[in-house]
C-alpha cells in the first residue's frame, strides 16, 4: 500500500536508480540537494513540483536559497517513509532532469 511505512532496507532498495536523494540518518526521510543554473530554473522547479504535490495529495518539506533547494520527503501519517515519498523523488528528479 502506498501509505505502508518501507523499512530501512526497502526504503534503501528503493532509492537506488533514484539519483541523489539518500535516505536520513534516523531512516525516517529521504533528503536530497537540488542545484539549477540560477533562482529562476530552481524556482520554475518548484512551482512544477508543487502543483504535482498537490494533485498528489503529498507535500515536500523544502527550502530554496538563491539556485538550490533541499528538499526532505516523508509522510507523516506513516511516520516514515513511504512509496508516495519515492513517487514524488521520481517526480522531481524528473522535472529536474536528472
Ligand atoms: C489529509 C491529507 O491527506 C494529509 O494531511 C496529507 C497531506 N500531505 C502530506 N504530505 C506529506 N509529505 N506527508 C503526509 O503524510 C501528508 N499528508
Amino acid at each position: 500500500m502506498a501509505r505502508e511505512k518501507l523499512g530501512r532496507q526497502a526504503a534503501e532498495a528503493a532509492l537506488t536508480g533514484l539519483d541523489g536523494w539518500a535516505l536520513a540518518e534516523d531512516g525516517a526521510s529521504i533528503k536530497r540537494t537540488f542545484t539549477f543554473a540560477n533562482f529562476s530554473e530552481a524556482f520554475a522547479f518548484m512551482t512544477r513540483v508543487a502543483l504535482a504535490a498537490e494533485a498528489m495529495d503529498h507535500h515536500p518539506e523544502w527550502s530554496n536559497v538563491y539556485k538550490t533547494v533541499d528538499v526532505t520527503l516523508n509522510t507523516h501519517d506513516a511516520g516514515g517513509v513511504t512509496a508516495l515519498d519515492i513517487d514524488l523523488a521520481t517526480k522531481m528528479n524528473r522535472f529536474a532532469g536528472a
